[in-house]
């Protein structure tokens, strides 16, 4: 069977030599409203590792990519990133400033980092041309279709020169064409620069088409039940979508998240 269902200890150990890019030892969180949103989360991230958590809503996704982001701290465990490792977040929003042109928001990251302004619109400008929109840095977000906003929201985060991204859902408000058209690219630009990202996500076929590692969650309280490598193609087309490995992959994880769903405590 071409599916690996690798031990929770094993994605934290990695078997490497090389330290991970982001860890989780025994993280659990608890919101100050008493909802347990992670119980004992381990989990280690390679770099280079394309990695997707998947499950359904409310098993804490979200939090735990909050978690990896410094943005939320545990409530017991600890977490830990390499040291060498920049991080930039793109959310399911694209959270652009709307009277701001494209390549003003794209640019605000660096302007808060006080950025010499001729480096700063040089970044502008090839973060633009890596998501396709080059010549759109003059208009207004309000111009843009929603596709194209999540682009820019994305050229924002790449113009800071990440090497690990933390993307929320950030095409779930798409229509489908178009999210399959953004993941491809995200795929692409992902193997280009040899970025490491995670990228939470509802959608099985999502998970299957960019990973090359899902982590699957289940809910009540949030925990991770699988940890599986998509030893899809290294390039991902459309033909990918329809190859009876996809398909494979898309049944197992199907599978486990219905056998999560029917563990779950009331
Ligand atoms: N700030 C908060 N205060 C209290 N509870 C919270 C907070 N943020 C999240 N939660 C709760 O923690 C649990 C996990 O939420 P989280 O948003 O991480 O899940 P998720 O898997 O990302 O869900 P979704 O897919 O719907 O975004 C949920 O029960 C949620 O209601």
């Amino acid at each position: 069977m071409a599916v690996l269902y690798r031990s929770m200890e094993d994605g934290v150990s990695g078997g490497a030599a090389v330290a991970p890019a982001l860890y989780a030892n025994q993280v659990e969180k608890t919101y100050p409203n008493g909802t347990l949103a992670l119980e004992r989360v381990k989990l280690g991230i390679q770099p280079g590792e394309f990695v997707s958590l998947l499950g359904p809503s409310g098993c804490g996704k979200s939090t735990l990519l909050k978690l990896f982001a410094g943005l939320e701290q545990p409530s017991a465990g600890h977490i830990r990133r390499g040291e060498h490792h920049k991080l930039a977040m793109v959310f399911q929003e694209a959270t652009l400033m709307p009277w701001a042109r494209v390549a003003d928001n794209v640019r605000l990251p660096l302007d808060l980092a006080r950025m010499d302004r001729a480096e700063s619109e040089e970044r502008v400008r090839r973060a633009l041309a890596l998501v396709g929109l080059d010549k759109f840095g003059g208009v207004y977000p309000r111009e843009l279709s929603g596709g194209m906003q999540m682009r820019v929201s994305i050229a924002r985060a790449l113009a800071t020169n990440p090497d690990l991204l933390l993307m929320d859902e950030p095409f779930g408000a798409l229509d489908e064409f178009t999210r399959n058209r953004l993941d491809a690219d995200l795929r692409a630009l992902w193997a280009e620069r040899g970025l490491t990202v995670v990228f939470v996500t509802h959608s099985i076929y999502e998970a299957v088409y960019l990973s090359s590692r899902v982590i699957v969650m289940a809910a009540r309280p949030g925990r991770v039940i699988a940890d599986v490598a998509i030893e899809g193609p290294a390039v991902r087309d459309d033909a990918f979508r329809v190859s009876p490995p996809f398909m494979h992959y898309c049944a197992e994880l199907s599978a486990l998240l219905t056998q999560a769903n029917t563990q779950e405590q009331p």
